[in-house]
């Protein structure tokens, strides 16, 4: 799944600044100027993009850069931005970072994604002012949008009615995951493209209201299911690529933004093979108030752009679960918030108080994979189910071992991306 933790552009809210530098001091003090804050070197002209680019120290690294910058900077870290990519105040106390998002204001500014937000603008939406999306529209557009989903998606009754529908989902995948285990009982296929699959299933039928089959033991590579869990991918990369990575598309056309284009196309265009097969059955449905209702049908009742744009955000977001940075993050992985961090330690969510290991000593904001406020996940209540029946079902069917060397660790980008060998042993109970 995937992480969107929020990222804060303090050059344009001149306000968090000011509060930065009152939390992480404890005092009232000055503003300070934004190039005090401590970062790689900066270079007149260049900034500090030459740590960036083949040679640079933050080029091709091996360790997370949050970790990189957090050891080398401290707890507020700023990089200037540089060639596409906007100037980032990476906040690596949880303290100063919750009080932040308490005084948030009213309509969160979330940027990022600015490739693929130019693409439904420019070459998917009618006109340019047209809503791009709650994931990527800001202000009062972002907010016409979320307040219709969130009754919705936000309240746990509602969400509650997609219990037994997903738990069947869960039953599938732990068929498909038996029927995919080689005589070690591994899982010879792709995991990650069979935990996107999962959640593809499970986010189309709360999307749709019905089950869009990506669990068929005889799904083909062509399908429409595999092909847009392959473009978002893509998507993903070329994500990366252009809104991550210092690049030029802004100033020229340069081949990655061609290809970054034709990939977001072809993503939507997966997108709308499910979107359309749901409004056609719509069309030739009865309403019957005694079956389930996907979110889409919900919201098609009171706006039917709104409905479709809904569909594309909770299909992107709710497969791959992907997006944005504020350290909470490497937080979950630093030694003082989390002992024995790297361990697989399950019993630290269930042991007693007094145990160093318990988790409730880590600050309640390291843990934070949903963010905060009134722009936190609208999928969260979802994904919690979602992921409560999957693991659920998988402990009832499997005992689960793990062979050979620890984990890889995963690779953080715009998505989490769990690097193979994926040395999982699923043993029959
Ligand atoms: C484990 C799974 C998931 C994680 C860790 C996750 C995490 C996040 C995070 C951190 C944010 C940004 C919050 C912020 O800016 O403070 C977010 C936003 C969002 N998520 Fe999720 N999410 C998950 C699953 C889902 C699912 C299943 C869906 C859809 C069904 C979804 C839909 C969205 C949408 C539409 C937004 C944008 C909300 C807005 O800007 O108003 N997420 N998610």
């Amino acid at each position: 799944m995937y992480k969107l933790n929020r990222f804060f552009i303090l050059r344009k809210t001149l306000n968090r600044q000011k509060y930065l530098s009152t939390i992480v001091n404890g005092v009232e003090e000055p503003i300070k100027p934004w190039k005090k804050i401590p970062g790689p070197l900066s270079l007149p002209i260049i900034g500090q993009i030459l740590h960036f680019l083949p040679g640079g120290w933050l080029h091709k690294r091996s360790i997370e850069l949050q970790q990189l910058l957090y050891e080398n900077y401290g707890p507020i870290v700023r990089l200037d931005g540089n060639l596409g990519f906007p100037p980032i105040t990476f906040l690596f106390d949880p303290e100063a970072a919750i009080t932040l998002f308490r005084k948030e204001e009213s309509l969160p500014f979330r940027p990022g994604f600015e490739s693929l937000v130019y693409h439904r603008k420019h070459f998917y939406n009618k006109n340019v002012d047209d809503s791009c999306g709650v994931l990527f529209d800001q202000g009062e557009d972002w907010k016409k949008l979320r307040s219709l989903v969130n009754p919705v998606m936000m309240h746990t009754k509602t969400i509650k009615l997609y219990t037994n529908a997903l738990a069947e989902v869960a039953d599938d995948m732990v068929h498909r995951l038996k029927s995919k285990r080689n005589k070690q009982n591994m899982i010879e296929t792709n995991l990650f493209n069979e935990l996107n699959l999962w959640a593809l299933e499970s986010t189309g039928l709360v999307t749709f209201g019905e089950r869009l089959n990506c669990l068929d033991p005889n799904l083909s590579n062509n399908s429409p299911a595999m092909k847009l869990i392959k473009t978002q991918q893509e998507s993903l990369c070329m994500i990366e690529k252009l809104d991550f990575q210092p690049s030029l598309w802004k100033y020229i056309t340069t081949p990655a933004y061609k290809k970054g284009i034709k990939t977001f196309d072809d993503n939507l265009r997966y997108t709308w093979f499910f979107i359309d097969r749901a409004i056609q059955k719509l069309k030739s449905k009865e309403d019957t108030s005694d079956e389930i209702k996907g979110i889409f049908e919900k919201i098609f009742k009171i706006d039917r752009d709104v409905a479709v744009t809904l569909a594309n955000d909770l299909i992107l977001a709710g497969v791959d679960t992907m997006v944005i940075i504020l350290g909470n993050q490497y937080l979950c992985s630093v030694e003082d918030q989390f002992p024995q961090p790297s361990e697989f330690i399950p019993e630290r969510w269930i042991v007693d108080k007094n145990n160093p290991l318990y988790y409730g000593n880590a600050h309640p904001f390291a843990y934070a994979p949903f963010g905060f406020g009134v722009r936190s996940c609208v999928g969260r209540r979802i994904a919690d189910l979602q992921i409560e029946m999957l693991i659920s079902k998988i402990v009832e069917n499997f005992k689960l071992d793990w062979i050979g060397p620890p984990p890889k660790r995963t690779r953080r980008s715009t998505l989490n991306y769990i690097l193979e060998p994926y040395n999982l042993v699923f043993n029959d109970i």
